[in-house]
């Protein structure tokens, strides 16, 4: 087999990433995001910018221990000065790293507009910045920004900005589609004149993505002689973002051109622990993780349609590109409207419903869902009053409780202290067996009142939900005006860890959330198999 050439991968989620709107780093954030990307692979992991800001500066204060090698960003020397008594410089070089990426202009407009200053200076600015670093022992790259729309304007000037860098002995010339409208066939044209003037195997490319083809571009480049790709994790970064190293990762190791010609560093079974990356860091930065994102995202290998779900329990490869498990993704298929028999049969085995295939009810389940779903219920996320439905048509849901009545009351007061404050109470009457119980609760607004009561005295059923709490609570209005319905999905979490969503629908939000609630108690109890 011939050898394969090698790739770096170069993350700046922590430089980049931090310019996305909304993200904020600490200093033990960055470490643990190094850490992940360290367990991952990657070859350098560009941990931010020291001197421009606190958290950067202390972070690279100290040495920090990785397999990657830790790089530290900033500008090029300003031009009137000497690299020496660049304040600036000053503090890359005093910074705790293997290697410093410079970003310097490469665009004549961006040099007499931006910088204000020459070509000739510019120039200066790039050969003496990248020989302060390596007389200094560090390896330097330069992130050359504005590359392609500076070759467009002045292809000269931009191949010197290259070729000054590469010459004064930066490892690593890195092509930026800094502003993100470069297209893939630009890119791939583009590089290939590069590679004629600065080897590819010291050519990189950072793109971002404002024609959503930052990953394309990214693969562009590689085609045509690049050898390092940058990005980011969930594709953070300036405005739309960066290259999303989630989807090039697996792109790169898993089709076919890609994994036979390269060596990118992540073996086979960091992939494995893609998704688990992913979502740690949108979890660390508060972030919703994107449902449709390629490869890690939940719907990625999510099937709604029937025609698609029945050929995928035949053989998954039918409607999926690669294995989810490859990537620690997983398959679903979902019961709605647009399923057929395959889906639901997939769904009840994933639910342990035992079920004969040939059960005439499994049509009638369809069926009903389909009708449930035209009132507006909703099965796809809804998992548990799903089961619960299919559970209940195959006459296996006890009564468990009845509800015999309850109450609401919501009042704007003056309290004691003679502030105005809306209070919430909730009364509910149950029945379990021939007890009733009656209970009261207060709650930060009528459905958590309402949740409080229902759940504060089930009788001899108490101690299988205690471990029971609610982790997510969303209203949709189905359609306007005084006919509107409103659809809640609530989202349940128990002692184990185990997690899952109710719906119920009504024209009254109230009505619609306890319906929610009531499929949630009742699925926690049946999950424990608490006795009739
Ligand atoms: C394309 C990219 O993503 S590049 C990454 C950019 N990242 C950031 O800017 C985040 C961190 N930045 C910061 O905290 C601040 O901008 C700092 C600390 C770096 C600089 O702050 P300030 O000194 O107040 O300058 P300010 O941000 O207003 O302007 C940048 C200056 O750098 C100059 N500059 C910009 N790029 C370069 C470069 N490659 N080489 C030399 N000088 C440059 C600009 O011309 C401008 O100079 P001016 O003040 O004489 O007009
Ligand atoms: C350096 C960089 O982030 C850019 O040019 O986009």
């Amino acid at each position: 087999m011939p050898t394969k050439e090698r790739l770096y991968l170069f993350d700046t989620t922590l430089r980049d990433g931090a310019q996305t709107n909304g993200v904020d780093f600490t200093v033990a954030d960055k470490l643990r995001v190094l850490s992940l990307l360290d367990r991952l692979g990657v070859d350098y992991v560009e941990a931010g910018y020291p001197g421009a800001n606190p958290t950067d500066t202390q972070l690279f204060a100290e040495k920090h221990e990785a397999k990657a090698r830790l790089t530290a960003f900033g500008m090029t020397k300003r031009p009137g000065r000497s690299a020496s008594n660049d304040p600036g410089v000053a503090a890359l070089l005093a910074a705790h790293s293997d290697a410093i990426c410079f970003v310097a202009k490469s665009s004549a407009y961006q040099v007499r507009v931006a910088l204000e200053t020459t070509k000739e200076e510019n120039l200066a600015s790039i050969r003496e910045s990248v020989e302060a670093a390596i007389a200094a022992g560090r390896e330097a790259l330069v992130d050359c920004e504005h590359f392609f729309d500076g070759f467009k304007e002045d292809r000269d000037f931009a191949l010197a900005c290259a070729r000054t860098a590469y010459e004064a002995g930066a490892r690593w010339v890195v092509l930026c589609d800094t502003n993100g409208g470069t297209l893939p066939h630009e890119v791939e044209a583009i590089v290939a004149e590069v590679v004629k003037v600065v080897p590819g195997t010291n050519v990189g490319i950072h793109a971002h993505n404002d024609t959503e083809q930052a990953v394309a571009n990214s693969l562009a480049a590689v085609r045509a002689g690049a050898r390092q790709i940058q990005g980011t994790l969930n594709g953070l970064g300036e405005r739309c973002g960066n290259a999303n190293l989630c989807s090039l990762i697996p792109t790169l190791l898993l089709k076919k051109d890609y994994a036979a010609r390269f060596d990118i560093g992540v073996g086979e079974e960091a992939l494995g622990e893609l998704v688990h990356v992913s979502r740690t860091l949108d979890e660390m930065l508060n972030r919703a993780p994107d449902r449709h994102a390629p490869y890690v995202g939940e719907s990625a290998f999510a099937t709604k349609a029937g025609i698609h779900a029945s050929a995928i329990l035949k053989d998954p490869a039918t409607y999926e590109h690669i294995a989810p498990e490859k990537v620690g993704n997983r398959r679903r298929v979902m019961v709605s409207d647009q399923a057929g028999r395959s889906n639901v049969l997939s769904e009840l085995e994933r639910l342990g419903v035992p079920v004969d295939k040939k059960d005439p009810r499994i049509s009638r389940l369809l069926e009903e869902v389909k009708e449930r779903e035209a009132l507006g219920y909703s099965y796809e996320a809804a998992d548990a009053s799903f089961a619960l439905l299919a559970r209940r048509m195959l006459g296996s849901v006890p009564d468990y409780f009845a509800v015999e009545r309850f109450k609401v009351n919501v009042e704007r007061r003056y309290n004691a202290q003679g502030e105005l404050v809306t209070v919430a109470e909730a009364i509910v009457k149950v029945k379990v067996d021939d007890e009733t119980m009656i209970s009261a609760a207060e709650g930060n607004g009528p459905v958590n009142a309402l949740d409080v009561a229902l759940r504060k005295d089930l009788g001899k059923y108490q101690p299988f939900i205690s471990g029971l709490h609610l982790t997510d609570y969303r209203v949709r209005v189905l359609n306007g005006g005084t006919e509107a319905v409103t659809r809640v999905l609530i989202e349940s979490a128990d002692e184990t860890g185990d997690r899952w969503t109710t719906v119920g629908v009504s024209p009254n939000i109230i009505d619609a959330s306890f319906e929610a609630l009531l499929d949630s108690i009742t699925w926690k109890l049946l999950k424990e198999g608490a006795p009739a």
